[in-house]
């Protein structure tokens, strides 16, 4: 039985995060899918991750991009590349849903999880580090437009005290650790797969019967390598995390390259079946078209384009297969920050690093984007000056 007014919604704000996105997706479908699937994704997801989006999600939503900027905070926890969490507050706004179940892009659903629907807003599971607070990294929630309006007022008036959503989320629902033990998910619905060691003999007692696995922390799923042969992360990557996580991990990879690898097999298809001029390009040549429908029922918000709604290809597709021998699972291909290498004994998601040229720069830093915890340091700043003046 499917319901249509309900949802599970997820974020990804570029295209790296999106691998996560496209194996949440799956592994949703993969345990009797009954509910929409809806990804909320900004400007900066490329063209061709967008289509094989589109390909799992009913609706794939572009919204705008809400970063904290507070790096002070941010530095605290230690993750300065979170302020974008604050993206996720667009959730609020599918009120075409009577209510929705957000999942984190770094999350993998291990069985049915239908039920969580039959709890109200807000539930969430208890964060590790600190039980009194939940960990925003799956939520029940219901959407409406006034909550989100008073959402975006309250971090205006008091910031969030990590920077990130999950500080404003738990300042914001403060009464979530006394007000109803029926909000508390149970922690089976947020494992947290590099934490739930700290309590080795409960993960013994209970870990089995874990519904959806939380790659919590900096180092993800993606930056591991996989060998598709022995279906294990590769041992020198391994070297990034606990040995204790590697089950996980081997089941997030799986279904990366069971169900997630052929969906670039079939734009590849695509790519070689329409007529030249027109192709939905991997390499980054399939753009979104500027006048895409707006999505029912998200004031402001439009719907990325599908695979027949990309515009026109503007030339030919990159030459993009890295491959060191025939390959088993679809050749490597990459969209525009993403370089994905398979061959038969390794599969890995690169993130390309773009270098600015110094007018990027320069219009960076006037525009205030300084990247104070990296190359904006002060410490930084102050070698330049001294090898400067000496
Ligand atoms: O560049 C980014 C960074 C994050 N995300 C999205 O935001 C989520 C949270 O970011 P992530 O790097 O996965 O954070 P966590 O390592 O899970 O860290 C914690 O801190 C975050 C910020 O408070 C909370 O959202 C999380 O629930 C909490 O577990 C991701 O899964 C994505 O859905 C992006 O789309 N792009």
């Amino acid at each position: 039985m499917s319901v249509v007014d309900q949802a599970f919604v997820t974020l990804a704000t570029n295209d790296i995060y999106c691998q996560g996105a496209l194996v949440l997706g799956q592994s949703l479908r993969n345990h009797r899918l009954t509910r929409r699937l809806v990804v909320l994704i900004t400007p900066q997801v490329s063209g061709p991750l967008r289509v094989i989006l589109s390909k799992v999600f009913h609706e794939v939503i572009e919204v705008n991009l809400i970063d904290s900027e507070d790096y002070v905070h941010l530095a605290f926890l230690k993750r300065p590349e979170l302020g974008v969490t604050l993206t996720k507050l667009h959730c609020w706004r599918l009120t075409h849903y009577s209510k929705c179940v957000f999942l984190e892009a770094d999350t993998l659903v291990l069985s049915n999880i239908d039920e969580l629907f039959d709890r109200g807003e807000f539930s969430a599971a208890s964060d590790p580090g600190w039980p009194d607070c939940f960990n925003s990294g799956v939520f029940v929630f219901q959407p409406s437009l006034e909550t989100h309006q008073r959402l975006l007022q309250h971090a205006t008036k008091h910031g969030s005290f990590d920077g990130a959503d999950q500080g404003l989320l738990n300042s914001f629902f403060s009464n979530w650790s006394t007000a109803d033990i029926g909000k508390h998910l149970p922690f089976i619905y947020n494992l947290t797969s590099n934490t739930a060691y700290t309590y080795s003999p409960a993960f013994k007692q209970f870990g089995s019967s874990a519904k959806i696995v939380h790659f919590l922390g900096s180092t993800k799923p993606w930056n591991y390598k996989y060998n598709p042969q022995t279906g294990s992360v590769s041992e020198q990557s391994l070297g990034l995390g606990s040995q204790h996580q590697v089950s996980f991990l081997n089941l997030w990879w799986g279904t990366y390259q069971s169900s997630v690898l052929p969906l670039y097999k079939s734009i590849r298809t695509v790519e070689t079946h329409v007529s030249p001029g027109h192709a939905v390009g991997i390499g980054g040549v399939g753009e979104p078209c500027a006048t895409s429908a707006p999505s029912a029922g998200v004031p402001g918000a439009d719907s990325a384009p599908g695979a027949d709604q990309l515009c026109p290809a503007l030339g030919p597709p990159e030459p993009t297969v890295k491959v060191d021998e025939p390959p088993p699972v679809p050749e490597g291909s990459h969209s525009e920050d993403v370089a994905l290498a398979v061959s038969v004994s390794e599969i890995s998601i690169e993130e390309k690093v773009k270098a600015l040229s110094p007018e990027e720069e320069r219009r960076k830093w006037e525009e205030g984007h300084i990247d104070y915890m990296g190359k904006d340091a002060f410490a930084r700043i102050q070698e330049k000056l001294d090898r400067f003046l000496q």
